[in-house]
């Protein structure tokens, strides 16, 4: 504990700091409100000023450039009024909590304290008095024990000697709590952070991040980083202060667009959606891997993963999951540049190409001009000439066509208001600048013509002359003729038929979307984006190394973090760290990778996690965080008992928790239990796949999309050995235990499953 005479000082120090902050926060105030005036003078005006008559030529010429200076004007003005606000913002937040922490280290002998918090803020003399915890010398709080320390400058590293850490629990004005600690941040902070009652959306940790997870966050030169981090360890939470990090680390040079993230499901997106707001930062982009393929796959019905997952529970097959293996292995990215090296031009899926109900270029035309281009030239090439070649064509007839008849007639139909829009569009070289009657007309007709054409010039430019299903059709075949992967020729043929038939129905499955747009992209040139900086994929262990590949072919500039937990594999095997990122490592070719472990499980109670822990072969690795509850219970009931168990379970679990989740196996049980509660009476949310948001306390729902997610409490559903019989079930019993924070309580319709009988002094089964 600190004394007294210290509390009183540093109380005496935070309303120096408090006082400046109201007294800033006064001025930003009045900025951001004079900012806010500007904008709205500067878009009124605009607005004014954009009606302005635009039918005479030179008055169009003369608004055009005054728009641009408008939008200039705009512009500015808007960006102006955002900084403003986010000042306001973040001085609001340190007001709430100004800081957490301070260092004091002696520096070539001087002696210097650092308070670190939310952001910095400077006195008017340009003196921090927080420094912001994402600034390099903040790093010493996360790191450093006493004694020497360093901490990177432009200069290189800085030595310095930490003197005393101390750790604050602040609201508003008031100290709470206080204390020295030695070695990383202590225990006390955490143990009180995680002790809280869970609410819908997740927090940030700045507060009590700890030394390993602060190698995940501040690591700027890695180009593929893995996280294998235990359930709980705090692999989600270090990815999103990572991502803050990042944004403050490298302003000048990346914005939150740059950053994606793979999320495990829907609900995940709105259950981290408040972290980075909280620090200041705006939210990456976040997609889930179904719709990021769907995106790219327009027109299709792309099938989930959960329900690739819910059919398999239904009907596994071996032969249906051999073949899914094939097309999910990173062999398969080679299987394809070999299938398109040996692919000869008649083989080429080329089709007709379709304009106003016609066919404008023929299957032939492809083939014949395919034909001209030297085979010693790359697949890709010859494809990218092709649509050069035809792209050409294209413009030569709607230069042919300026004159033509039917051109001259509709222009002729065009109001003064259209006539000037095209003249004022922008048609490249085509015309020259020096306007004399004949090229207006000309010109005009060049841009509507270039209108009238624009799907079939999106149609060319897209390489829709190929028809990429029936290739893939073709490449299926291919793959029997050579009996792929050891899979005999005539279960090819039934992948190629079922491929066929989904996609009369407009669907594809979840295995051949990847190698579809892969086929595509290596036969296209397309679908890469060079714009991204960083791919951040969280539970990785769900995704198939080609799908790993794809998005790494996808983001060619990015630098990849992926953390993920081997035991929570529900959808794949279950792979070691070690293998998985030599896997990485021969998949991505990168020189910088760096694997980091996560031993720590942070989230639930002791006995929980003990639990937990014990249904795994490896479990004793995991060490969980000192924090005592009570041991999970079982109950073993009838069938007939089940809805009024529940309902006792809910009744007990909610005089101490709020949010309460019952986990089941399949989507399908989740909907049984869901009928039992509305029978007994019990209001709560039952969620499916497409749920972007929980609203009840009260949840129901299959494990696989509680993925990410945790509550107070858990009740597991039907726990029994009809249920989960072997050990293949293993990851989603873990996973199921270990999204409780406070308690779990299972239910069993009959005998307990062997897996967890094997465990027994870990839990309290009742009869
Ligand atoms: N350093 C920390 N300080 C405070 N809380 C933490 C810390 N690390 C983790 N936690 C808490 O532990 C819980 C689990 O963290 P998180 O969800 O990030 O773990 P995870 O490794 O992604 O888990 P899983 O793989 O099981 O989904 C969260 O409630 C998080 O706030």
């Amino acid at each position: 504990m600190v004394e007294t005479n210290e509390w009183q000082q540093e109380q005496a120090r935070l309303n120096q700091v408090s006082d400046e902050i109201e007294a800033q926060l006064v001025t930003a105030n009045k900025d951001f409100e004079q900012a806010h005036a500007e904008t709205y003078a500067v878009e009124t005006n605009y607005g004014a000023n954009t009606s302005i008559n635009t039918f005479e030529e030179d008055d169009a010429m003369e608004t055009n450039a005054e728009i641009q200076q408008q939008r200039n004007i705009v512009a500015r003005v808007t960006e102006t009024e955002q900084i403003m606000a986010k000042m306001v913002t973040t001085l609001h937040s340190l007001q709430a909590s100004p800081y957490f922490g301070r260092v004091d280290i002696l520096e070539d002998g001087d002696p210097d304290t650092l308070y670190i918090g939310l952001a910095s803020l400077q006195d008017d003399q340009g003196d921090f008095l927080i420094n912001d915890w994402r600034a390099p010398i903040s790093g010493i709080y996360y790191n450093g024990a006493l004694g020497p320390v360093s901490y990177p400058t432009p200069m290189g590293d800085q030595k310095a000697d930490l003197k005393k850490k101390r750790q604050y629990t602040i609201e508003g004005r008031h100290i709470i709590n206080m204390f020295d600690t030695d070695v990383t941040i202590g225990d006390e902070m955490l143990q009180y952070a995680l002790g809280q009652q869970n609410d819908a959306t997740m927090h940030n940790i700045v507060a009590t991040i700890q030394q390993e997870q602060n190698q995940i966050i501040r690591d700027t030169t890695s180009d593929l980083m893995v996280v294998q981090g235990v359930a709980g360890s705090g692999k989600t939470s270090a990815i999103l202060q990572r991502i803050a990090f990042l944004l403050f680390h490298a302003r000048e040079n990346l914005n939150s667009d740059q950053i994606v993230l793979f999320s495990p499901n829907r609900l995940f997106s709105s259950y981290i959606a408040d972290v980075l707001p909280s620090l200041g930062e705006r939210n990456m982009r976040q997609v889930t891997m179904s719709e990021f393929l769907s995106a790219r796959l327009q027109g299709l019905t792309v099938q989930t993963l959960f329900n690739q997952y819910e059919q398999d529970q239904e009907r596994p097959q071996a032969i249906r999951q051999q073949l899914q293996q094939a097309l999910e292995s990173a062999d398969l990215a080679d299987a394809l540049a070999n299938y398109l090296t040996q692919l000869a031009a008649p083989e080429i899926a080329f089709v007709d190409v379709y304009f106003q109900g016609e066919v404008w270029f023929s299957k032939d035309d492809f083939v014949t001009y395919f034909k001209t281009l030297p085979t010693a030239y790359a697949m890709m090439d010859r494809i990218i000439q092709t649509k050069q070649h035809f792209l050409e064509v294209l413009q030569t007839q709607i230069l042919d066509l300026r004159q033509a008849d039917w051109v001259l007639d509709a222009l002729n139909q065009l109001d003064d208001a259209e006539y000037h829009r095209l003249l004022d569009e922008d048609i490249d070289a085509l015309v020259q600048a020096d306007v004399n009657m004949d090229e207006t007309v000309d010109q005009v007709a060049t841009a509507y013509l270039k209108e009238v054409f624009q799907p079939l010039d999106d149609a060319i430019y897209n390489s829709q002359f190929i028809d990429i299903y029936q290739q893939f059709s073709d490449f299926l075949q291919y793959l029997a003729r050579t009996e792929y992967a050891g899979i005999e020729q005539k279960w090819w043929m039934t992948k190629e038929q079922r491929f066929a038939h989904q996609l009369e129905q407009h669907a594809i499955d979840y295995e051949d979307v990847v190698p579809v747009l892969y086929l595509r992209d290596l036969m296209t040139g397309s679908g890469t984006n060079q714009f991204m900086q960083y791919v951040f994929v969280d539970e990785m262990q769900d995704y198939a190394m080609l799908q790993m590949l794809y998005l790494k072919h996808a983001f060619p500039y990015a630098k990849f973090t992926l953390l993920g937990d081997a035991e929570q594999a529900l959808f794949r095997a279950v792979q070691t760290p070690e293998s998985l990122m030599q896997a990485y490592q021969d998949a991505f070719q990168v020189k910088k990778h760096r694997l980091i472990k996560l031993n720590k499980s942070y989230r639930s109670t002791q006995q929980i996690m003990n639990f937990a822990k014990a249904l795994l072969p490896d479990g004793a690795d995991i060490q969980t965080f000192q924090r005592p509850g009570t041991k999970p219970q079982i109950r073993q009931v009838e069938a007939s008992q089940v809805a009024t168990t529940l309902a006792d379970m809910v009744h007990q679990l909610q005089t101490t928790q709020k949010t309460i989740a019952i986990l089941t196996k399949t989507q399908t049980q989740a909907e049984t239990v869901s009928v039992d509660l509305t029978d007994q009476g019990i209001d709560h949310q039952l969620l499916d796949a497409d749920d972007r948001s929980r609203q009840a306390d009260i949840l129901v729902m299959p494990i696989y999309l509680a993925k990410g997610l945790e509550f107070d409490a858990v009740i597991g559903y039907d726990v029994s050995q009809m249920n989960y019989p072997d050990t293949d079930s293993t990851g989603l019993l873990y996973t199921l235990a270990s999204r409780a924070m406070h308690e779990l309580m299972m239910i069993s319709i009959g005998p307990v499953t062997q897996l967890i009988n094997a465990v027994a002094d870990t839990v309290d089964i009742i009869d």
